[in-house]
């Protein structure tokens, strides 16, 4: 029989429809019935548990799931014994220290004695132990934000990502704890076989993430521009030049990433570039 991968990712909850989309990105079927907590991908040697996000770094420790999906706060408060395969880029929030917002906060000797409520008392203890801070840490598990109100807490430490919770509860960011955001995980000890899965998955996760950062640009160009218009794109290997039906004019192809992209079409325009389409590309192999 062939082996399958087995992976945890989230039952419900912030990371569940990422999870399941990144898979399906990866050409990956699941289907999760209501309710059901374990279902098999019909086109890929793939097993899904569905579980509590702070349960999935202990699974895949045990190899009761082989791989994993979770938030880096999870993973590293856990301290389980995992491996930490690829960077998903979802997820992203930031572990935060928040104290109440009228409170004069000269700097983390403010915590020096204070009571600290949060869910995450392991990374919270090792940020204020590099600090030389000792805090009387609380460990409850949800609604932190609550604590500095009802006098439960000095200061809280919580996951933030817009920070519009804290803002309703009347607190302000004061120290950031960890940058987090969705990690694949494995098992230390996966076999041959397992790995051979593994590596195919994650090939189809780095064409996915690839191309979600990259877009696909289509321009014409006046042919005595095309030299400097060209020489702004980098493409897969170089542009693509085709010619248009009207003479002295080409159809430029390339590829541009994310984050220089603007630059870059400010500067074909001011070269000459005319019709720049913009196409996102959904899978990309280099
Ligand atoms: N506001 C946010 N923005 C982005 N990512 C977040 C945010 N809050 C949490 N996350 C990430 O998503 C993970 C899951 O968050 P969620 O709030 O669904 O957890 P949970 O309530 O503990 O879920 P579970 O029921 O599985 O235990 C967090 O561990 C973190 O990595
Ligand atoms: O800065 P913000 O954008 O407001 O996000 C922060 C909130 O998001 C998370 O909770 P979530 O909404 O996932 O609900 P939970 O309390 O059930 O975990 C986190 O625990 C914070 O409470
Ligand atoms: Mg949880």
């Amino acid at each position: 029989m062939q082996q399958k991968l087995k992976i945890a990712i989230q039952k419900s909850g912030r990371l569940y429809e990422d999870s399941v989309k990144l898979l399906k990105d990866c050409g990956i079927d699941v289907k999760n019935g209501i309710n059901k907590l374990k279902t098999e991908a019909e086109n890929f040697p793939l097993e899904i548990y569905f579980l509590r996000d702070d349960d999935i770094p202990q699974y895949v420790e045990d190899a009761v799931a082989d791989i994993g999906i979770v938030g880096e706060n999870v993973l590293y408060e856990k301290k389980k014994a995992v491996t930490v395969v690829e960077e998903l880029g979802f997820g992203k929030c930031r572990l935060s220290i928040a104290v109440k917002r009228n409170e004069d906060y000269p700097g983390v000797e403010f915590l020096q004695g204070k009571r600290i409520a949060t869910t995450y008392p392991v990374l919270v203890e090792r940020f204020l132990q590099e600090k030389g801070i000792r805090s009387d840490i609380h460990e409850i598990s949800g609604s932190v934000e609550i604590a500095p109100g009802i006098g439960l807490a000095d200061a809280i430490v919580d996951l933030v990502s817009s920070g519009s919770t804290l803002f309703m509860n009347g607190l302000k960011e004061v120290e950031t704890v960890l940058k987090s955001q969705a990690v694949l995980i494995r098992n230390n000890q996966l076999n041959d076989e397992q790995l051979k899965l593994l590596d195919r998955l994650i090939f189809r996760i780095r064409a996915v993430k690839k191309a979600k950062n990259t877009k696909y640009v289509l321009l014409n160009a006046p042919n005595d521009k095309l030299k400097e218009i060209i020489s702004l794109l980098p493409g897969m290997k170089s542009p693509t030049v085709l010619p248009l039906a009207e003479p002295g004019w080409s159809s430029v192809h390339s590829v541009l990433s994310e984050n220089q992209f603007w630059d870059i079409i400010e500067q074909l325009k001011e070269a000459g570039a005319q019709g720049i389409l913009v196409v996102p590309i959904e899978k990309m192999i280099v």
